[in-house]
């Protein structure tokens, strides 16, 4: 070969090094790009109408702490009840009675059939707390409802196939200790997705679950975690994209029908990620394709923590709209599934 065919040779290798260097740098890019986009559209913080997005947690936590503080001294309660492994706990909080301490008495084991609205709270699974939530619990009560309020071990020291599981075990101990009440789930952003889980877990073991759990309220919720595995969320959670398809109501639902069916209000608000509003559309939509009665809400005004904060008020339009709920589902279910009022909600 001459020189000037070998000079030729090198400059063609050398171009198609550069373009495949160009081609990984722009893949590069177009990477970064996508999980800079998914960061955004996955945090809650940066879509609230009210305070920059740092402040809008620091002010959602400060406020709650103070609303919670009010209501466990105000309210009849059984704090920190031990009711998985790990230490997990829930606080249970009962409706007023004419001598307070009969409280207990009065709903649990023989008791009544009161319906127990249990609430699982928020944070990405890696913050937050039941002793921040306590106040949610107070439309309930005043409307004759226990509450338990649920906490749970967090990552990056739990796994959420853990978490799955704690929540499975805080159902069946409120199960256990209330027989005959109707059960609500009632969860926010994580812990929508918490309670979204129990739908399609297997409680062959506990057949008396599937029939006792007459609704759920799932607050702005994530229900396919596929989208977060590659944001600063899954810092702590360490899921993988299969790990993530697993422990996805949206995409397990795609495989398998939910394990009971009961009333199911997704609930939105106006001031949030357009993510968040496609996921929630998608989960009732899945839902529905399974046969399971369930309605969409889009709260007006509010951005995800602010729909949390104004549950401290009973006449606030989310508390209105659960109790409606829970109060429309009195029927006793049948073998097959729930018998709910045709008009719905
Ligand atoms: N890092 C998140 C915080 C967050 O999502 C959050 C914080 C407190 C309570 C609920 C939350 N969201 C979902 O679990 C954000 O920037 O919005």
């Amino acid at each position: 070969m001459g020189n000037r065919a070998k000079d030729q040779d090198i400059q063609e290798e050398t171009s198609k090094a550069l373009c495949g260097v160009c081609l990984s740098l722009n893949i590069a890019n177009m990477d970064e790009e996508k999980n800079e986009w998914l960061a955004q559209y996955y945090s809650p913080s940066k879509w609230n109408n009210r305070m920059d997005p740092g402040g809008v947690v620091d002010y959602h936590v400060n406020i709650c702490t103070g609303y919670s503080k009010t209501t466990r001294k105000s309210s009849h309660c059984e704090l920190s009840v031990c009711y998985g492994e790990k230490k997990a706990k829930m606080d249970i909080f009962y409706p007023a009675q004419e001598n307070d301490d009969t409280a207990e008495c009065v709903h649990e084991e023989s008791g009544s059939s009161a319906a127990v609205v249990l609430f699982v709270h928020g944070g990405y699974w890696q913050e937050g707390s039941r002793k921040i939530y306590s106040f949610v619990s107070e439309s309930w009560t005043k409307d004759g409802c226990v509450a338990a309020v649920v906490g749970y071990n967090l990552a990056p020291e739990a796994s959420l196939d853990q978490m799955v599981g704690e929540i499975q075990s805080a159902v069946k101990y409120i199960n256990t200790r209330f027989p005959k009440s109707r059960l609500f789930l009632c969860g926010h952003s994580a812990g929508a997705h918490l309670c979204a889980m129990m739908m399609v877990s297997d409680w062959s073991k506990d057949l008396s679950i599937p029939q006792a759990i007459h609704g759920m309220f799932l607050l702005s919720g994530v229900f396919d975690l596929v989208p977060i595995v590659s944001t600063y969320v899954n810092d702590a959670l360490k899921l993988t994209e299969e790990s993530a398809a697993q422990v996805s109501p949206q995409q397990i639902l795609t495989k398998m029908s939910p394990t009971f069916v009961c009333l199911i209000l997704v609930v939105m608000e106006e001031h949030g990620s357009p993510e968040f509003l496609r996921q929630a559309k998608e989960f009732v939509e899945i839902l529905k394709s399974h046969k399971v009665q369930c309605c969409l809400l889009e709260l007006p005004g509010v951005d995800h923590f602010s729909m949390i904060e104004n549950m401290v008020n009973s006449d606030d339009l989310l508390c209105q709209e659960i109790l409606k709920g829970v109060r429309n589902i009195t029927s006793a279910k049948s073998e097959k599934g729930v018998k709910v009022p045709d008009s719905g909600l």
